[in-house]
């Protein structure tokens, strides 16, 4: 609870209980924030919000309604005010602990959850990402990999309230864009790398790498901003900082390096270089993007103080993420790797990862599909690097929106001219039939989904057990365990 005087410099001390930017969630005596959405203006919800018990409007234009007992506060821009209220609302949550902010097309998923997973032995961390929302013990579903404002701080406020000292979040280029972490302090910004993504929603990848680069020219002088010096992106993030710098890379020189790479099936092996010392580890990621992520990881034990031992601990210790590049190795030899490649770019990397590491033994099976009603061009591009790596494909249902799954699986299968490949919808079965087809040294890929427990449709989604229950349980069933 906070007066309004506390949050608006007016002469009134209403008691304040909560506050809102959805008419649809509104509580007695709150304030509700007219926001103007890409498909809806707030300003219209008003008079639902005054209904459910709102007594301040803040609104930026004309209204369709007023009544005489409602307090109106005029501002320039609601969003900007949201989030200034939210802050002060929650007692600035993230000024009491240390928010670390990942960015970048790929690879924030696993970067935030390897500094979650480090970070805890040390002291209380949270997480706050695509997979879920977790702290001390407790782990929520996430609506956004980085949500709105109002939940966000009040999310903050929670794990500050119940001990939490340090937060991993991811931060996506869509929640930078709209604002939804303008009022979160960060003493730590990651870059993982930056592509061209979400070109629908940013309209050119200038606007793109604009809202990837707000998260470093948020950061205070005082602040780190750890960016991998390899990526196309570093110069121009590097120039718009006033962050303290700690970079990472294999192929350019930077604070903190992998040389001498050596990737295996289930693990990898580098000489890690940082501080002017060399030391060779064993880490169990897999495929050289994940060497990557575990550079991110030193950096940002480096700023958070943490010295050698801790840093090596947790190189050698990373812990696997559910459905990224999570490895299922079956006893009758074959393995299974369940990821959640979103970019073509994804898929390639990967392609090339598992025909290094099969040294020529065994096939290379996936089961994929694409997206419906968007991205189209990745159906084309799917086909043309699937006869590039693999021995056969089953094609199926990912999220089809209510576009025929058949179509999109044959607009990959036309570009498919050197492998066998077959269509089964549905995705269980696409996977069961994956398993029963492996042989022993076959790598058998499940691509597309990752963590994910539903599958979208035209309207809503699906419940979904998942690709890695399917797979065990698909191991279990046909082979008699793994
Ligand atoms: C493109 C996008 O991100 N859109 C977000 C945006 O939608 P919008 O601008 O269309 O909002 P709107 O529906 O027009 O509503 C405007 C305002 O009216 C309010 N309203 C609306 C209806 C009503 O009855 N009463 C009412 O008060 C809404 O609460 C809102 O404050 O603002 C909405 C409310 O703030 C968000 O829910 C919505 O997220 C959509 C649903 C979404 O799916 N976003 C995804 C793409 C996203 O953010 N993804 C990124 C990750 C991307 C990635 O890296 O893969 C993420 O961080 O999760």
């Amino acid at each position: 609870m906070k007066r309004l005087n506390e949050l608006y410099d007016i002469d009134n001390d209403m008691k304040i209980y909560s506050i809102h930017s959805d008419s649809r969630y509104v509580k007695p005596y709150s304030i509700f924030f007219c926001i103007e959405g890409l498909s809806v203006d707030g300003h219209r919800y008003v008079e639902d919000a005054i209904f459910q018990g709102a007594k301040v409007i803040v609104y930026s234009k004309e209204l369709p309604y007023y009544h005489e007992k409602i307090i109106y506060i005029l501002v320039d821009n609601t969003l900007e005010e949201l989030n200034r209220v939210s802050n002060i609302f929650y007692d600035y949550p993230s000024n009491k602990m240390k928010i670390i902010g990942v960015t970048g097309s790929s690879g924030k998923t696993v970067v935030a959850s390897m500094i979650k997973d480090a970070m805890s032995r040390y002291c209380n961390t949270g997480y706050i990402g695509t997979i879920s929302l977790e702290y001390n013990g407790r782990k929520e579903e996430c609506p956004y990999t980085t949500p709105e404002t109002l939940y966000l701080q009040r999310k903050l406020f929670e794990m500050n309230r119940s001990g939490v000292k340090v937060v991993a979040m991811e931060a996506s280029s869509h929640g930078l864009a709209l604002r939804r972490v303008d009022s979160v302090n960060f003493s730590i910004a990651v870059m993982t790398n930056i592509g061209a993504e979400h070109l629908d929603f940013h309209g050119t990848r200038e606007q793109y790498v604009l809202a990837k680069q707000k998260l470093f020219e948020m950061i205070k002088h005082t602040d780190w901003a750890v960016l991998n010096s390899d990526d196309d992106a570093f110069l121009r993030i590097k120039q718009n900082t006033q962050g303290k710098i700690l970079t990472y890379g294999i192929e350019t020189n930077s604070d903190v390096m992998a040389r001498n790479v050596r990737l295996y099936l289930d693990h990898s092996e580098f000489d890690l270089m940082f501080k002017g010392n060399t030391f060779h580890v064993s880490s169990p990621v897999l495929a050289k993007f994940n060497i990557y992520n575990v550079l991110a990881l030193v950096c940002v034990l480096i700023a958070m103080g943490c010295d050698d031992s801790m840093v090596l601990d947790a190189v050698k210790n990373v812990e696997a993420v559910e459905g990224r590049m999570e490895l299922i190795q079956a006893k009758q030899g074959f393995s299974v790797i369940v990821d959640y490649c979103q970019h073509i770019s994804n898929y390639e990397e990967i392609f090339e990862f598992v025909d290094r590491v099969r040294q020529n033994r065994g096939r290379l099976i996936a089961v994929l599909g694409a997206p419906g009603k968007r991205n189209y061009k990745l159906r084309k591009e799917l086909g043309e690097i699937a006869n590039k790596y693999l021995d056969h494909v089953i094609l199926t249902q990912l999220d089809d929106r209510g576009e025929n799954v058949y179509d999109i699986c044959e607009a990959i299968q036309n570009e498919i001219t050197d492998i066998n490949s077959v269509i089964i919808a549905s995705r269980q079965i696409a996977i069961e039939q994956a398993i029963e087809l492996a042989c022993k040294d076959d790598i058998i890929l499940i691509l597309g989904k990752g963590h994910e427990k539903f599958i979208s449709l035209e309207v809503g989604q699906a419940d979904y057990p998942g690709d890695s229950t399917i797979v065990k349980e698909a191991i279990e069933r046909i082979y008699g365990g793994n």
